[in-house]
């Protein structure tokens, strides 16, 4: 029996385009500013000493720019940038430069999870901050409140399986009766070799004949059987 559901966002519950097109450029632009004006405030020092012990590259503002702008052209899930990233859209966010993008489905299908009782769980690279702000401002509105929980890679990466063990010690809810909602294979692997459920959100992409999740195109799709 399903007790909780851990989802990642990008991919599962919101689209592609609203992260690379929309939030990571957003991020692009404004963070070298951001970091300058920034760096001797100590959360920010410790994230570019981060990036720099990370990079292996000498302790510097300017390096670490340009490390951190390399990463985000390569959409590296790495902590720090993520942590950067989150800071710098929470101005966005609360100054209406965009919404947190979230399909219909998956609103309609958590507010239903969660009215029967069930614990939702975010797992995202992107930051709690960022988990927070995305699900905080929608055209819904405010719906962190749905959610008992959120997850980033500070408590590990999204292909590790100890990721997904040390979540489910955190939730104290045993791994068998936990679903895991992703669009990314290797997550779903890593979940499911701790003993996680798990289903494979392709919205609409061609199916993978050989994995071992049940995939579905969106959340309506996730009839109770399948728990
Ligand atoms: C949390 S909003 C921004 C999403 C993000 O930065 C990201 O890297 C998405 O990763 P996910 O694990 O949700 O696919
Ligand atoms: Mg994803």
């Amino acid at each position: 029996m399903i007790k909780a559901i851990v989802t990642d966002i990008e991919g599962t519950t919101s689209s592609l385009s609203f992260v690379k097109d929309v939030l990571f450029p957003y991020a692009r632009v404004k963070l070298p500013d951001y970091v300058r004006q920034h760096q001797d405030e100590p959360t920010i020092k410790q994230l570019l000493a981060d990036t720099c012990n990370e990079a292996n590259i000498s302790l510097n503002t300017e390096n670490a720019i340009e490390q951190l702008i390399e990463w985000i052209d390569q959409d590296k899930k790495i902590t720090p940038l993520k942590a950067l990233q989150g800071l710098i859209w929470e101005t966005g966010y609360k100054q209406g430069d965009f919404t947190g993008h979230l399909y219909q489905d998956a609103i309609d299908n958590l507010n239903t999870w969660k009215a029967k009782g069930i614990a939702l769980y975010v797992y995202s690279s992107g930051s709690v901050l960022a988990q927070k702000l995305l699900f905080g401002h929608t055209a819904s509105g405010d719906l962190t409140p749905l959610f008992s929980g959120f997850f980033d890679t500070n408590i590990g990466g999204k292909k590790e399986p100890d990721s997904y063990r040390k979540i489910a010690d955190e939730i104290a809810i045993p791994p068998a009766n936990i679903l895991f909602l992703s669009d990314i294979k290797e997550e779903l692997d890593a979940a499911k070799t701790v003993g996680y459920r798990t289903i494979w959100l392709t919205r609409h992409q061609a199916p993978d004949t050989k994995a071992a999740h049940l995939q579905v195109d969106s959340f309506d799709d996730i009839i109770d059987s399948a728990f």
